[in-house]
């Protein structure tokens, strides 16, 4: 099939590099001309592992890209991906979907084919038939169920793993209220990955698959911050909440997956997210309590690890090593990391943070803060001072041994439970 696919960021670029592997001819459409030229090149403008291969697999081949709608009446379907921030109040701002909509509703208006555009972007139910529709309606002057379908087909790759989790999925949910046409494209695009890997595949309302995105993500956040709060209460009764979750995650109705208590969950789409159908909710006048506490909890996290270090040293006028910038490994992603609210409550102490981090995470969630000291290397970090906390569990750090001797003070406040050494240590598990 020829697919096109608008917004090559995280979500549109491994979409595109993906639909290219399953046999698709792909065209990647982007406002950002720098982002272009780069996939043109067969440069990957993300870092997930596994994606350079498919660039120079298919890059000029199956796959190309161009800041040009033009491209778009030319092939059968279209995925948008484009971002979906929060606002002030932490309700979306859809304005760059509706954009990305009007273009492709001005660049249909002249085929002759029904064409279906698939939202793959984050958006709360309602707003696809309620201002996307309409967007492409008076762009195209054609109508929507008859000239171009709409679907809603919500992503659930995790960066990282974005690849595989495209690759292999857990489920694919097509919402198209029943569109035939709509959901006929969308069988044919996702066959391959279908024949391969055979997910289940949900097919329901345009408003439910949106939901569903919201539901899957504000459940993981929530087993998270659960977790959290069962940690801290272990912590406090000097249980180990590692053995109690591991026992826990042995019953198929709790499962063991996202039970690692710590520093609290980040990234680009659980805060966002969570924020979302909390806005969306009191929008109708339904206060999510729940969720309230959720989000309190996950708060709460960063500054407990600032507690628990000043049991120890007053870390005022001190060097803090913070090991870890971005919001998990694998990636130099800052967007929501717990390291942002660690590093404030140093500074508002008098300490000063001496940053690491594997990427360009630390100079980049550096450049945000006046006095924060910038280190080569975890050891560079760790030499002379006067306590650590530990922010993201990069791998390299659980290796950590004799970097430890360089500190004036050896206090190791670890938040991912990553530290392998506890010898000669003031070591404190954040929820152990
Ligand atoms: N990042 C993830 O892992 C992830 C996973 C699942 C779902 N999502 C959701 O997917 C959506 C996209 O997220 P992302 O992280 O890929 O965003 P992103 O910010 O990384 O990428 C968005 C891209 O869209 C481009 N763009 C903006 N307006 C455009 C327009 N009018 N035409 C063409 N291109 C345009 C931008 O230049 C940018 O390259 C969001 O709704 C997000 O919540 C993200
Ligand atoms: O047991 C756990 C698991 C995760 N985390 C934290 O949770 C956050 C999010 O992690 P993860 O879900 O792996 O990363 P994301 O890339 O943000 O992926 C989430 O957000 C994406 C965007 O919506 C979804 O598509 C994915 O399904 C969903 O997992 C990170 O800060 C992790 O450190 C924990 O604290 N404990």
């Amino acid at each position: 099939m020829d697919v096109s696919v608008i917004g090559s960021g995280y979500v549109g670029t491994t979409l595109a590099a993906c639909l290219a592997d399953l046999g698709h001819d792909v065209v990647a459409v982007d406002i950002d001309e720098d982002i272009v030229t780069r996939l043109n090149e067969g440069e990957a403008p993300i870092h997930e592992p596994g994606l350079q291969p498919l660039l120079d697999a298919y890059t000029g081949s199956r796959l190309r890209a161009t800041t040009d709608y033009d491209a778009v009446p030319e092939t059968d379907l279209t995925f948008v991906t484009v971002q979906t921030p929060s606002r002030e109040d932490g309700s979306i701002d859809i304005s760059a979907v509706e954009a990305a909509c009007r273009d492709v509703g001005e660049s249909i208006a002249e085929k002759d084919e029904y064409h279906l555009v698939v939202v793959k972007s984050t958006v709360i139910p309602g707003m696809t038939e309620e201002v996307l529709a309409p967007a492409i309606e008076a762009a195209s002057g054609k109508t929507e169920g008859e000239g171009f379908g709409l679907a809603v087909n919500p992503e659930f790759q995790a960066q990282g793993s974005a690849v595989q989790d495209f690759m292999e999925p857990d489920k694919l949910v097509l919402g198209t209220d029943g569109d035939d046409r709509a959901l006929d494209l969308l069988a044919n695009c996702y066959e391959p990955l279908v024949v391969d890997w055979d997910p289940p595949v949900v097919e329901t309302g345009r408003r439910e698959a949106a939901m569903i995105k919201y539901a899957n993500n504000v459940f993981l956040a929530s087993k998270i911050s659960l977790i959290n709060e069962l940690g801290n209460v272990c912590k406090e009764y000097g249980v180990d909440s590692y053995e109690v979750a591991d026992a826990m995650g042995l019953d198929d109705r709790i499962g063991a997956a996202f039970l690692r208590s710590g520093a609290g969950w980040g990234g680009s789409c659980f805060p966002k997210d969570t924020a979302a159908l909390m806005a969306a909710a009191r929008e109708r006048d339904y206060e999510p309590e729940l969720l309230g506490q959720v989000v309190a909890v996950n708060d709460r996290q960063p500054l407990r690890m600032i507690e628990l270090l000043e049991r120890h040293v007053d870390p005022s006028g001190e060097r803090i090593a913070v090991l870890g910038a971005a919001f998990k490994p694998g990636t130099d992603d800052t967007r929501g990391t717990r390291s942002r609210p660690a590093i404030e409550g140093l500074l508002e102490r008098g300490a000063t943070p001496v940053l690491y981090d594997p990427t360009e995470a630390a100079a980049s969630l550096a450049s945000e803060f006046d006095g924060v000291e910038v280190a080569d290397s975890a050891a560079d970090a760790l030499e002379d001072a006067s306590g650590a906390i530990v922010m993201t569990d990069w791998p390299e750090f659980s290796e950590l041994d004799a970097a430890f001797d360089a500190m004036a003070d050896p206090v190791v406040v670890d938040g991912r439970r990553i530290i392998a050494r506890r010898e000669g240590l003031m070591y404190e598990g954040l929820t152990w």
